[in-house]
């Protein structure tokens, strides 16, 4: 603890100097001088208490007493003009301390690799560092303000005690150690339960999630789940009851030892004072200070060990919120900074231009900022290959790799299908290629450049993805398209439109009551929800709007009608063919994958044929097999 606190209470005080150093200074210096008040205030009621104990008519003791009775009304008075002044600047540090800490957590976790989103261990890590590390630090400032403010109340009331008689400090003293130690072991039981629980809580926040959810409630009742999940849910707050309570007996067995060891203490200190008094070591009038500066000591003694221990408590969390945003910092590839999100004052749109659309004049909204690195955002942008070689891919935690040695190549302007069965490692291989995964084993280059030396704010920037499990973002559908691009713009709104017309998704705006505003989530006042079809056709026209060189649509048309599907794949042959862009085409419907420039085939995560729809149905594979299982399904020519 002695190691510790001082470290977290100085990162915690850098923290509110970046927050905002007048506050800082406002609540430490009235603090400190709350503090030295009380002290004063305690220095004048000897001076009372001895005045008033003194030889002589009490008339007369009284008008002694007075002088000092004055003081201590001024000192109360100051100390609660301090304290008032300390307080208002310390609650107006706390939310600013607030809005440093989580944004620093959310600029980690929004640019950490996805693979360690995959990993348990780092899902634990996150949610102790999202649920109690985040708010121990506005926590921890309310604990180091008060360990200032009792310190100075222990030190004056123990200097008061020590003037009196040396003898009493080093008793003082003794009776602070037991209530220091059940306090400690106290914080040390909550916080190992509390880790112990990180798991169990996680699972029950999904369970409490899906219970509450509107996306899942329709399912819930419709497959009539409510049993199951209370019982799943049931088991896991059975099982959180159970430790608390445990934490509950323990705790009040530790205090319990304390209050005792305490006691013992207290009446020592007291048959020691006794001692003395008899001994006639000590006048009366000294016994009965010592006696109230004993109070008093032992009343800033139990605040500061309180406050100590809190501190110590919540700095365990915050110490978990410092590792997880470290080590989430130092695994980013690229320097956190650079990912930072742009204020709407200095706000550009993240998506570039083209390689054939001409090149913006500084300044200009649809520009990209910094000569060197739009250097080598052009040079991706005018690529004439990508090329895969020997991937290799396990997910975090998982026993089998999900790509193995795969291969491949896309041209400039074609249109590249992945085809394969369920789980053969289609989708793995589009987001290792869009580099939201890192092979463990195999390079991927952009002409001669490798993908993983290159800039990936800027590769990314390079790449527009149709997912198969697209977000519904509960924004507007304008944002939906234009994914935080300022739709003011009439160039963006223009450009706006035009991606939804090649997506299909203009019908689904003009249906709108609001159009491109609308808000597409029915938890909120006027807010709209879509069908699966036309919620798809928005996340197309998200990947046409980006207009990047390289366009991976992963099943774009599972969702959609006939129509609309026929319609999606014209668009999609259409731009890559007049604007050059490549396309990676993942889909199971093989009739449109048989007009691809290239078809690669996965089983398992291997390669296992690739070349044109012509070629594989010659060789006879799985390709064949099941592009005549769906052809001759639709009464089509093989
Ligand atoms: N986040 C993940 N963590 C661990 N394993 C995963 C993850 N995502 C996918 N997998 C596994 O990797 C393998 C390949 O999955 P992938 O999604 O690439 O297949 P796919 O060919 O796209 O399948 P589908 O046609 O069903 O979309 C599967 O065995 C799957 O279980």
């Amino acid at each position: 603890m002695a190691r510790r606190l001082p470290r977290l209470i100085g990162r915690l005080i850098r923290l509110g100097w970046r927050a905002n150093p007048r506050d800082l200074l406002i609540t430490i210096v009235f603090n400190l001088v709350s503090g030295v008040f009380t002290a004063f205030g305690l220095l004048a009621t000897t001076k009372v208490l001895t005045a008033l104990f003194a030889a002589g008519p009490t008339p007369e003791r009284v008008r002694g007493a007075a002088p000092a009775l004055f003081m201590v009304g001024a000192a109360i008075a100051l100390r609660a003009s301090c304290t008032l002044i300390a307080q208002w600047a310390q609650m107006r540090l706390r939310p600013q301390i607030q809005r440093l800490v989580e944004l620093r957590l959310y600029e980690a976790t929004t640019a950490i690799d996805l693979a360690a989103l995959d990993d348990s261990d780092h899902q634990d890590a996150l949610q102790r560092a999202r649920i109690r590390g985040v708010e121990s630090a506005s926590e921890m400032t309310d604990d180091a303000v008060d360990i200032g403010t009792a310190g100075i109340s222990v030190a004056a009331a123990a200097g008061t005690l020590g003037v009196l008689h040396p003898a009493l400090l080093p008793l003082l003293l003794l009776t602070a150690v037991p209530e220091a130690w059940a306090a400690i072991r106290s914080a040390r039981i909550c916080y190992i339960a509390q880790m112990s629980l990180v798991e169990v809580r996680r699972r029950s926040w999904i369970m409490a999630e899906l219970m509450t959810e509107r996306r899942q409630a329709a399912e819930i009742r419709s497959f009539t789940m409510r049993p199951f999940l209370l019982r799943r849910y049931g088991q896991l707050a059975d099982h959180i009851r159970e430790v608390m309570l445990d934490v509950a007996r323990r705790r009040t067995g530790t205090q319990l030892l304390g209050d005792v060891l305490r006691g013992v203490a207290t009446v020592t200190l007291y048959v020691v004072l006794g001692l003395m008094l008899w001994g006639a070591v000590m006048p009366l009038a000294v016994a009965g200070t010592a006696v109230l500066a004993i109070r008093t000591s032992q009343a800033s003694l139990l605040t500061l060990v309180h406050a100590l221990n809190r501190c110590y408590e919540h700095g365990l969390y915050f110490q978990d919120y410092i590792d997880y945003c470290a080590m989430a910092e130092q695994s980013v590839a690229v320097d956190p900074a650079s990912l930072k999100p742009a204020t709407t004052a200095n706000a550009t749109p993240r998506t570039p231009l083209a390689a054939d659309e001409p090149a913006p004049a500084t300044g200009d909204p649809l520009g990209n900022a910094g000569s060197h690195n739009e250097l080598h955002l052009n040079a991706l942008l005018r690529f004439r290959q990508i090329t895969a070689t020997g991937i290799t891919f396990t997910y975090p935690g998982a026993d089998a790799p999900a790509l193995r040695d795969v291969s491949v190549r896309l041209g400039r302007g074609e249109v590249v299908a992945l085809v394969g069965e369920n789980g053969s490692g289609k989708t793995t291989l589009a987001k290792v290629l869009a580099a939201l995964y890192r092979p463990d084993k195999g390079d991927i280059h952009w002409d001669d450049q490798n993908a993983w030396d290159l800039d990936l704010h800027l590769l990314r920037q390079a790449v527009a993805v149709i997912a198969q499990d697209h977000t519904r973002w509960p924004m507007s559908a304008g944002d939906n398209i234009a994914m935080g691009d300022d739709l003011t713009d009439a160039r963006i709104q223009a450009r706006t439109d035009a991606a939804a017309a090649a997506a299909g998704a203009d019908e689904v705006l003009a249906g709108l009551p609001h159009g491109t505003q609308t808000l597409l989530d029915r938890r909120f006042a006027d807010g709209v929800d879509l069908s699966g079809g036309q919620w798809q056709r928005l996340a197309a026209a998200r990947g046409f709007y980006r207009n990047a060189p390289l366009l991976i649509c992963d099943e774009p048309t599972a969702a959609l009608d006939a129509k609309a599907e026929h319609r999606m794949f014209e668009q999609i042959r259409t731009h890559a063919r007049e604007h050059r862009r490549t396309v990676l085409l993942i889909t199971h419907r093989l009739s449109n994958a048989r007009l691809a420039d290239q078809i690669y085939v996965l089983a398992n995560g291997s390669l296992i044929d690739h070349g044109t729809h012509q070629d594989l149905m010659n060789r006879h594979g799985l390709y064949a097999d099941l592009y005549t299982l769906q052809a001759s399904a639709f009464g089509q020519p093989t």
